[in-house]
């Protein structure tokens, strides 16, 4: 069935590209099938001189492309590939961006972008408001995940919307002459390669896979084309291998996460007065992934009961709202007069000074957010999750015992008031069970060993594109 289905979007392919002298593959691995193609739009002659490691495609015409290799001291560009379908994926790239930066200086150039939404059309460049829609209506998203999530299905899916924009997607990737891609979101393998494929650049562009699941990822996440595929724990990295990548591709180093989370030393008492915070009261931190998702207006009106001595009329406990991209959310709990201390905040940048001046976390089962309290040593609460990818992060935190899982906010909030009176112990060793579970050098392995692998490739992979005017106006 696989087969037929590639077949078909191969022809599909060829009839949109016509035939071209590079091999062309969509899905990769066992199901991947492989065609002669001649792409006509593109005139161009290849002179390759192994000897000498020279790389040289040189124009019949002035107006094609022009690929040259020059000295390999020179910075190498890293196009890292994500979109904004919720908030850990931009978080994820920003933090090897950074851990770039602080190991290697200016030997990289690290550019982070939505491909997708820069260069294509629907459906590709409208994904944030489409995932949107579809996590809202829980059923939708569901069905999509479990549906898309066989082999053939997804193949076919992706192989059909390459036919339609590998053009406008090769002309994205040709604009930032990446040497290395690193892509951080489960829908970026499959199109991306099979560019570089027809490009003949799958063995000069190093393209690497880190993927920002803790556990039940989605198998798009899985290409075996990759050079690397970086897992973020054990379970993802068995999926990986019986996905059918090899234990050489496969590496788990944790996800990656912030430097400033894991380099910043920060002082508890210092985080509050900056953040002008009550100095002596527990505080919880409130919040639902980059777009302020689940039940949090409730949880925060319950934990106003709990937190609060209605005998001695006084609050025991203090709480931060981090509303993030929910502009709806932020301003109903601002127009609430509190009967404890709370702030409410929108989209925050410094997310470790938030989670470094609060005593325990309340979010939906975000993987960014979980690794960030882990690294934080935060008790976690989690009161929702998204079916599919996220379901797996409940036993992951619980199972460690880093925090508890439940859908009530009245129940939520009874678990903070006990942490912050009577149970204080049982705080205390769930944020021990979170540090041990933490992994704040995560990114700094990652790039590390992106770096081992691009050194390891020597000169060869030190390949520039030139992209010319006329060739952007054929795409
Ligand atoms: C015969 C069966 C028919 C079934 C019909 C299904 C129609 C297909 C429609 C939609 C495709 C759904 C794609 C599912 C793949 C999901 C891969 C995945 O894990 O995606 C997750 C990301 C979001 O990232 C996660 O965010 C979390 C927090 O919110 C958390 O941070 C986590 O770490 C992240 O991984 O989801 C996306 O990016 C989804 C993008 C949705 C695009 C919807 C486009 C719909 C329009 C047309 C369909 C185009 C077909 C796309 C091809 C997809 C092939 C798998
Ligand atoms: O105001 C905010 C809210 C969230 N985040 C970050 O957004 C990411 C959310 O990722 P997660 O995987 O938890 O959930 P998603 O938003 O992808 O659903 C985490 O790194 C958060 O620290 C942020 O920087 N500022």
């Amino acid at each position: 069935m696989a087969t037929t289905v590639m077949a078909l979007a191969e022809k599909v392919l060829e009839r949109v590209y016509g035939t071209s002298k590079s091999a062309v593959s969509i899905a990769g691995g066992d199901s991947e099938k492989t065609h002669r193609h001649t792409h006509h739009h593109i005139h161009r002659s290849k002179s390759y001189d192994d000897s000498d490691d020279d790389i040289c495609y040189s124009d019949e015409d002035e107006s094609s492309m022009e690929l040259v290799q020059i000295g390999a001291e020179r910075t190498k560009n890293v196009l890292i590939l994500m979109s904004d379908t919720g908030g850990g994926h931009r978080a994820s790239a920003e933090a090897i961006r950074d851990a770039f930066k602080i190991e290697f200086g200016d030997k990289y150039r690290i550019i982070v972008k939505d491909v997708w939404k820069e260069y294509t059309g629907w459906p590709l460049n409208d994904m944030e408001r489409s995932y949107k829609f579809m996590v809202k209506h829980v059923q939708l998203w569901k069905v999509a995940f479990h549906s898309t999530s066989p082999k053939w299905i997804h193949s076919c899916y992706l192989a059909a919307i390459a036919a339609y924009y590998a053009k406008e997607v090769e002309a994205g990737l040709m604009e930032y002459k990446p040497e290395i891609i690193i892509s951080v979101h489960p829908l970026m393998q499959h199109i991306p390669l099979w560019v570089l494929k027809w490009q003949e650049l799958q063995k000069r562009v190093l393209f690497v896979t880190v993927i920002t699941d803790l556990n039940t990822c989605h198998p798009t996440w899985f290409h075996p084309g990759v050079n690397r595929c970086y897992c973020p724990s054990q379970e993802v990295a068995k999926r990986a291998l019986f996905d059918g990548l090899d234990e050489s591709q496969v590496r788990v180093f944790g996800l990656p996460v912030r430097p400033s989370f894991a380099r910043a030393v920060l002082v508890k008492d210092d985080l509050r007065k900056e953040l002008e915070m009550d100095q002596d009261l527990r505080a919880v931190l409130l919040m639902g992934g980059g777009e302020g998702m689940g039940p949090v207006k409730e949880t925060a009106k319950a934990l106003e009961e709990f937190l609060y001595d209605k005998e001695n009329r006084k609050p025991i406990g203090q709480m931060v709202v981090i509303c993030g991209r929910n502009k709806k959310l932020a301003s109903a709990l601002e127009a609430i007069e509190w009967k404890i201390p709370v702030k409410v905040r929108g989209f925050e940048t410094q997310m470790e000074k938030w989670m470094g001046a609060c005593d325990c976390i309340i979010t939906k089962a975000g993987p960014g957010t979980i690794a960030e309290s882990l690294i934080r040593s935060l008790p976690i609460i989690l009161n929702d999750y998204i079916p599919g990818q996220e379901k797996g992060n409940v036993p992951y935190v619980v199972e460690n015992g880093a925090g508890v899982f439940t859908r009530s906010p009245k129940e939520t909030a009874r678990i903070v008031g006990e942490w912050f009176s009577t149970k204080t112990d049982e705080l205390e060793q769930t944020s021990d069970n979170a540090r041990k579970l933490a992994q704040p050098e995560a990114v700094f392995d990652i790039v590390k060993d992106i770096d081992e692998l691009s050194e390891q490739r020597g000169p060869l992979a030190n390949v520039s594109y030139t992209l010319t005017s006329s060739f952007a106006s054929l795409v």
